[in-house]
Order: structure tokens, then C-alpha cells, then sequence
């Protein structure tokens, strides 16, 4: 990738997270500890993952960090200043995948352009370059009935960083493309981010997915969560898009998976019989 003004550019803030729990309904007859004294801090254009059994709080923790929820104890910064309501005031985008019917892929990438008044010029030059770094040229000028759901979900993706946002906060985003459709979003996001690197808080239920894209990973335990390992993950980047076969990604999915298994979110991993 050549450098230009333009990726010499500040990335992403860094986020705070200091003995941050959640408890539902404080206060009432039947409280109910969602989230255990959470501290983790999050480096400027990190990319973090957040894994752990469904119900454990990895989408409260992301709520209460984009100040959409409230916290029952401890505080959040992030870029310096102590989240007290949705965040605004700095580039955020949430992945969203629901594009707009009647407007063509690059009109939907625009949206929040024309919305917000951005430079409608320079982002539309962006967006033509992000659509070109993935391939998806051809598919600037259809509507989204004319896209498969893998490349909905990519146009998506474009237009959540066509602003270069400082935060992206995913949940559990790729949920609901097929295997193969999935490695090819993993490895465009993990394009799209190294870009310009803003700081990226990822939700996800598949540890392969967590290992590939991640710079850490939370390893949650079931609910009420609490963060049971911070995993640094070493790989160089770009990761290729088939990972299953080197040993060292399979080493952390695996470390991450005997977690799974000693909390028994996971039954019966064993170990493969010898051959024979
Ligand atoms: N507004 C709410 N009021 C009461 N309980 C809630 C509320 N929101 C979430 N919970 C509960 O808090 C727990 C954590 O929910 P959360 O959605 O954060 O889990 P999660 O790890 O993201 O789950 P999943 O992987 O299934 O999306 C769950 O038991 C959920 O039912």
C-alpha cells in the first residue's frame, strides 16, 4: 500500500474501560448481574475482539461503551473523555447491514454523506477506491436486490468506514452469511481497517473469525461475564484468508476453545484418537 497524507492521519482513540459491571434492574425485587467489574484499555486503532457464550454481556459492555446504556459501576473514557451519553462528538459507526432498497450500492454508501452534509466530493472519491480495493467495482451501480447477501454485507462494511470513523463498534456483524461468504467479509474488513486503523470493537460468536481478525481477544466467561483471558494475538498482517491450516492460528483458536470447554460452554473436545 503506498502512503499518502491522507493514511498518515490520526486512527483511532483509545478507549478506557475501569471496574465497568452491569446489574438490570437496580433497585428492584429481581436485579440481575449482567456483567462483572470490567478494566481492559484499548489501544488507538485496535482491533479487539470480544468472544464468550451467548448471554454472557459482550453486547451490553458495547452498548454501555458507545454510552447507549447506562453503567451500574466504574468508568469509561473514550479519547480521553468519560462516556456519559451516546457518543457523537467523534467518528463512531455501527455495522449495519440494512441497505436501502431504491438507492444503488454507492448511493447507500453515500447515505450518511448526504445526511450529514459531509464533502460529498471527497467521499464519493473514497468510496469509489473502497469499492475498488474489494473487487466490487461492477457492483457500485446495482440495488441491493440485484446483490447477493455477501456483497450487501460488503457494501455495508464500505460504508461504514467510507467517513474513516475513529470507532467501529460490530456486533456480531457476519452472523448470518455462509462459511465461505464469511472468510471473504473477515478479510475485507481486515482491509478496510488497515487502512486508516481506527480503534474496532468486535462482537463475535466464532473464535476462528475473533483469531483472524483481532490484534486481542476477551475471552468472556458465561454470564454474569467477566473477562477470564486477554489474548494478545501475534500474527503479521494481511492474515491470508484461509487460516485453518497454520498452526500458530490454530494454537489460539484452540487455547480459546479449552476455555470454552473448562467453563463447559463446549462438551467433549477430547483429543483426536491416534491413527491407527
Ligand atoms: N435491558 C435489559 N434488561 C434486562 N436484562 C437484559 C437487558 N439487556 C440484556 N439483558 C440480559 O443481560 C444478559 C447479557 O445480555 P447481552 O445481550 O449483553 O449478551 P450477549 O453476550 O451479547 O449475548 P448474545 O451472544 O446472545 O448476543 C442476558 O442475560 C440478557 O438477557
Amino acid at each position: 500500500m503506498t502512503a499518502s497524507a491522507h493514511d498518515a492521519a490520526v486512527p483511532g482513540v483509545p478507549i478506557a474501560i475501569d471496574n465497568v459491571s452491569k446489574v438490570f434492574g437496580e433497585g428492584t425485587e429481581k436485579p440481575f448481574q449482567a456483567l462483572k467489574p470490567i478494566t481492559t484499555d484499548i489501544a488507538p486503532g485496535e482491533f479487539v475482539s470480544v468472544v464468550g457464550a451467548s448471554g454472557c454481556g459482550k453486547s451490553t459492555l458495547m452498548l454501555m461503551v458507545a454510552g447507549l446504556l447506562a453503567r451500574s459501576s466504574g468508568t469509561i473514557t473514550v479519547a480521553g473523555r468519560t462516556v456519559t451519553k451516546p457518543i457523537t462528538d467523534i467518528g463512531i459507526a455501527f455495522q449495519d447491514h440494512l441497505l436501502l432498497d431504491f438507492r444503488t450500492a454507492l448511493q447507500n454508501v453515500m447515505l450518511h454523506a448526504d445526511i450529514r452534509k459531509l464533502p460529498h466530493k471527497d467521499i464519493e472519491a473514497r468510496a469509489r477506491e473502497l469499492f475498488g480495493q474489494l473487487n466490487l467495482e461492477h457492483a457500485m451501480n446495482k440495488y441491493p436486490r440485484q446483490l447477493s447477501g455477501g456483497m450487501r454485507q460488503r457494501v455495508s462494511l464500505i460504508r461504514s468506514l467510507v467517513h474513516d470513523p475513529s470507532l467501529l463498534l460490530m456486533d456480531e456483524p457476519f452472523g448470518a452469511l455462509d462459511a465461505l461468504t464469511r472468510l471473504q467479509v473477515r478479510t475485507d474488513l481486515e482491509s478496510l481497517w488497515m487502512r486508516r486503523r481506527p480503534t474496532v470493537l468486535f462482537i463475535t460468536h466464532s473464535v476462528e473469525e475473533a483469531v483472524g481478525l483481532s490484534d486481542r481477544i476477551l475471552v468472556m466467561s458465561p454470564s454474569p461475564g467477566e473477562v477470564i483471558e486477554d489474548i494478545r494475538v501475534e500474527l503479521p498482517r494481511p492474515r491470508p484468508i484461509v487460516l485453518g491450516d497454520a498452526p500458530e492460528f490454530s494454537a489460539y483458536v484452540d487455547r480459546i476453545h479449552r476455555h470454552f470447554e473448562r467453563l463447559g460452554i463446549l462438551h467433549g473436545l477430547g483429543t483426536l484418537p491416534k491413527a491407527g
